[in-house]
C-alpha cells in the first residue's frame, strides 16, 4: 500500500483509438504490464471496449481499448463495433491515437474525423518505429502529421520493443484529473475472468486460422468451474456457416486440437493453475446479424 491520501490522488480515463492492426492492444498491454486484450497479426481482433487499469505512484489510468473504426459497416456486428468505438470517446480525459509511423492512411483520417468533437488532450503515437531503418525519415514526416490535428504531443515508439513508452505514460499521468481512484490499487482489469478467457481462446483461433476464416466467429464460455486441482472450461466457438465449422475443426480434428492446446497453455498462464479445456464448434447462420445472439455473447447492441 502507498500512503497516498485521497486528496492527492489522480485518476482518469484514457481512450486508445486507431485503425485496425496499428497496435492498440499491444500498446495497452505493455502500458499496464498485463495481457488483457486479444492481440493477433490480423485486423479487427478487438470486439469489446476492454479496460486495463494502471495504478502507479499517485495516479490511476483506466484504459479503454476501442475496437477498430471501420469504413464499411454492413453487418450489425460491424455497426456495433463502430458505435462502441465512438461511444468510448465520451467522457475520457485523454485520447491516444495510434498510427503506423511513416504510414498515414485514409483510414487514419477517418479516425481523426471522429476526434472532431473531443475536447481533452489528444496524443499521437507513431508506432512500429522498430521497422524503420532510417529513423531520420521521421523528422520530415512528423511536421506533416502535426498539420492534420493539434496533437498535444507525438511519441514515436515501438509497442513490441517498449521503446519510448515511459515518456508516453508520464505525459498521460500529467493530464489525469485530481480525484479518488475508481479501482483498488492492485486491480488490472474490470473484465470478468471468463471474458478474458474467451479473448485468450479467440486469440489462438485467429493465430491458427490465418486468412482461411472470415471474422464471423465468436467465443462463448459455457461453463467455468473451479475444481480443487484445476479449472474446467467448456467453450463454444460460434461460426456462421457449416463449411466454416470444418475449417475450424480441420483434418481429423487437428486444427481444433492445436487451437485447444495453445489456448490451454495461455489460460493456465493467466489463471495460474491447471486447466481442462473443452472446445465445441457450433453453427448459427448469420449470428453476426442477430441482436439476441450478440447480446448473449456480451457484445451490446
Ligand atoms: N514490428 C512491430 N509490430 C507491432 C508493434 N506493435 C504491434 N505490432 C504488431 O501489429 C499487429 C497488430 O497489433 P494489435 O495490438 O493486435 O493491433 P490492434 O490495433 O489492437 O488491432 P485491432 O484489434 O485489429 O484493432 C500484431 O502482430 C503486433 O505484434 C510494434 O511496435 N512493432
Amino acid at each position: 500500500m502507498t500512503d497516498t491520501t485521497p486528496s492527492t490522488q489522480r485518476c482518469g480515463y484514457v481512450a486508445i483509438v486507431g485503425r485496425p492492426n496499428v497496435g492498440k492492444s499491444t500498446l495497452m498491454n505493455l502500458l499496464i504490464g498485463f495481457k488483457v486484450s486479444a492481440t493477433a497479426n490480423k485486423p479487427q481482433t478487438t470486439r469489446h471496449s476492454i479496460r486495463g487499469i494502471l495504478t502507479e505512484d499517485d495516479y490511476q489510468m483506466i484504459f479503454v481499448d476501442t475496437p477498430g473504426i471501420h469504413r464499411t459497416s454492413k453487418s450489425l456486428l460491424n455497426k456495433t463495433i463502430n458505435l462502441e468505438a465512438v461511444a468510448a470517446l465520451e467522457g475520457v480525459d485523454a485520447v491516444v491515437m495510434i498510427v503506423e509511423a511513416l504510414k498515414w492512411q485514409d483510414e487514419d483520417d477517418l479516425v481523426l474525423q471522429r476526434l472532431g468533437h473531443v475536447t481533452c488532450p489528444v496524443f499521437l503515437v507513431a508506432n512500429k518505429v522498430d521497422r524503420i531503418e532510417k529513423k531520420e525519415r521521421l523528422l520530415t514526416w512528423l511536421p506533416d502529421v502535426l498539420k492534420k490535428y493539434p496533437f498535444k504531443e507525438i511519441f514515436p515508439l515501438s509497442a513490441t520493443k517498449g521503446t519510448n513508452t515511459q515518456q508516453l505514460k508520464a505525459a498521460l499521468a500529467k493530464v489525469m484529473p485530481q480525484q479518488d481512484w475508481v479501482y483498488a490499487e492492485d486491480d488490472v482489469t474490470d473484465q470478468s475472468t471468463r471474458f478474458i478467457c474467451g479473448e485468450l481462446i479467440r486469440e489462438q483461433l485467429m493465430t491458427y486460422l490465418h486468412q482461411e476464416m472470415p471474422y464471423s466467429t465468436a467465443i462463448e464460455i459455457e461453463t467455468f468451474e473451479e475444481k480443487p486441482k484445476l479449472t474446467e472450461i467448456n467453450a463454444v466457438i460460434w461460426v456462421s456457416r457449416e463449411n466454416q465449422k470444418g475449417i475450424v475443426i480441420g483434418n481429423r480434428g487437428d486444427t481444433l486440437k492445436r487451437i485447444g492446446s495453445s489456448a490451454r497453455i495461455a489460460l493456465e498462464a493467466f489463471l495460474e493453475r491447471k486447466v481442462m479445456l473443452k472446445l465445441w464448434v457450433r453453427v448459427e447462420e448469420n449470428w453476426e446479424n442477430s441482436p439476441r445472439h450478440l447480446q448473449s455473447l456480451g457484445i451490446s447492441t
